[in-house]
């Protein structure tokens, strides 16, 4: 069953199905084409423009020390904000990946299966490699 997910308009007043990375990495594409903005989104470019998003997504957090999971005490117009600095930094890094080349998706892949070799769960059960130095998985 195909899930859907409930946003103020961005398709046309219906409710969007599931996105891939490959529907992000080529709307971005229009976007920027649209614009003439191609020339502005080069590797340096957008690494800077991640990074920048990354901060103002640090920014939500920042003072707040830590917050349960879910964010249950959040209102709603601070939830949506944090949707919008979240995106931000996720189409930043598909375009820099798509303009690097890069096959964002087989790569993360790949990353999770070096990660799980890496960390094989009967010795990080309970620990996370760096909570004790006795532990070095
Ligand atoms: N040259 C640009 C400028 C913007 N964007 C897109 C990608 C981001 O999703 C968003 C970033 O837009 P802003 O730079 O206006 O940043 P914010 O939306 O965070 O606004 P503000 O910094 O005013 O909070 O727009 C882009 O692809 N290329």
């Amino acid at each position: 069953m195909e899930r859907e997910i409930e946003v103020p308009n961005p398709n046309n007043g219906q409710p969007c199905k599931s996105v891939t990375l490959e529907d992000l990495t080529g709307k971005m594409a229009d976007f920027a084409k649209e614009r003439d903005w191609d020339q502005f989104h080069s590797p340096r470019n957008l690494l800077l423009a991640l990074v920048g998003e990354v901060g103002e997504l640090s920014k939500i957090f920042q003072w707040k020390g830590e917050v349960p999971k879910g964010l249950p005490d959040w209102k709603e117009e601070e939830k949506l904000h944090l949707g919008e600095e979240l995106s931000d930094v996720l189409l930043y890094l598909v375009r820099l990946s798509d303009i690097c080349g890069v096959d964002l998706g087989k790569a993360a892949l790949r990353k999770m299966e070096l990660n799980a070799n890496k960390y094989p769960v009967k010795q990080c059960n309970g620990y996370n490699g760096y909570n004790t130095a006795e532990q070095d998985v």
